[in-house]
């Protein structure tokens, strides 16, 4: 084999660091804050878009142009990340979103290392846009928390938020019921106008009883024919009564099957401090089963 052929190809080698860095689809960069608290970029340099709509020249003076164009909880939770970072001489990663002029926000990455001196804290690290990956990650998450025939929350999700809902009323002091929602004899509904009927009760089922809630309520399929309803600040008498409500808009609505065919037993039960979620849904449970007992079309409650 002739010699030449085992030489490296000829490529354009950058001549130094700057000319790559401008190349990497990411910002490389140099962050400082003073013990007084002033923050700066003394460096920030890189390729891609997030770089396109900020002024390195500005942000070398003063990095709180950038920091305050973040929005909702992105700016205390990247404060706090630079202050746990410089207490415990921690890697600082986190995330936010750039506000971007006629476009959604981007979803930017940052990761540094700390190094104390005599001045302050300096650190050295990397942004990059992200936005793909969380747009991804988003849609991944609304897949695994929701029901895809009505769209409504699953049980997963719910029961999240239960947990979530329940910590609060234990806290404040707040009541917080639950309803646990049965199509009354849905396999001869399914049985008699068909399983493609029966989807589309189930659909319109979901969205009249969300067309009845607040939103702070979450109304969840649990799975086949049964739902549950999570009401925070709502007493068992107030939930006893929407249930009710509810179980007359249902009976008195024509699913293109006839007034009447479509009934709901439902079962309504009260969070009580401190107890295990297993025993709350119990008792709605319970509730319902009796609801099922002394004929469904009606609403039962345990306190
Ligand atoms: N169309 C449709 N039917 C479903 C779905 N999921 C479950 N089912 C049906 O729901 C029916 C539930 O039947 P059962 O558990 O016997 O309850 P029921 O007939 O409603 O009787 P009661 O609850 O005692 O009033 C079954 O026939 C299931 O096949 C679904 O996504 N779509």
């Amino acid at each position: 084999m002739p010699v030449n052929d085992l030489a490296a190809p000829s490529i354009d080698i950058p001549a130094s660091a700057d000319s790559l860095v401008s190349r990497i689809p990411g910002v490389i960069f140099q962050f400082y804050r003073s013990h007084s608290g002033h923050m700066n970029f003394p460096y920030l340099e890189g390729g891609g878009m997030a770089l396109a709509y900020v002024d390195k020249q500005q942000l070398a003076e003063d990095a709180s142009l950038l920091l305050e164009q973040l929005t909702g909880h992105d700016h205390p939770k990247v404060m706090s990340a630079i202050e746990r970072s410089a207490r415990w001489m921690l890697p600082l990663n986190t995330r936010f979103r750039l506000p971007f002029p006629e476009e959604k926000p981007h979803w930017i990455a940052v990761s540094a290392n700390p190094e104390p001196i005599a001045s302050g804290v300096r650190w050295n690290g990397l942004m990059m846009d992200i936005t793909d990956q969380v747009v991804e990650e988003q849609r991944l998450r609304k897949l695994c928390d929701t029901d895809p025939l009505t769209n409504l929350p699953n049980r997963r999700k719910l029961m999240g938020q239960l947990t979530h809902l329940a910590s609060m009323s234990a806290r404040h002091g707040t009541p917080l019921s639950i309803m646990m929602i049965d199509i009354d004899h849905f396999k001869q509904l399914n049985d008699r106008w068909g399983h493609l009927q029966g989807d589309n009760v189930l659909k319109q089922l979901a969205m009249m009883a969300q067309s009845l809630l607040r939103c702070e309520d979450m109304l969840a399929r649990l799975g086949g024919e049964e739902f549950m309803v999570v009401l925070p600040l709502t007493s068992l008498q107030q939930c006893h009564k929407l249930a009710d409500r509810l179980r007359q808009t249902i009976a008195d609505h024509d699913f293109g099957i006839g007034q009447g065919s479509v009934t709901l037993s439902i079962g309504v039960a009260e969070y009580h401090c401190g107890e295990p979620l297993v025993t709350l849904i119990d008792r709605a449970d319970r509730a319902l089963y009796s609801a099922k007992e002394v004929g469904r079309d009606c609403v039962c409650l345990l306190p």
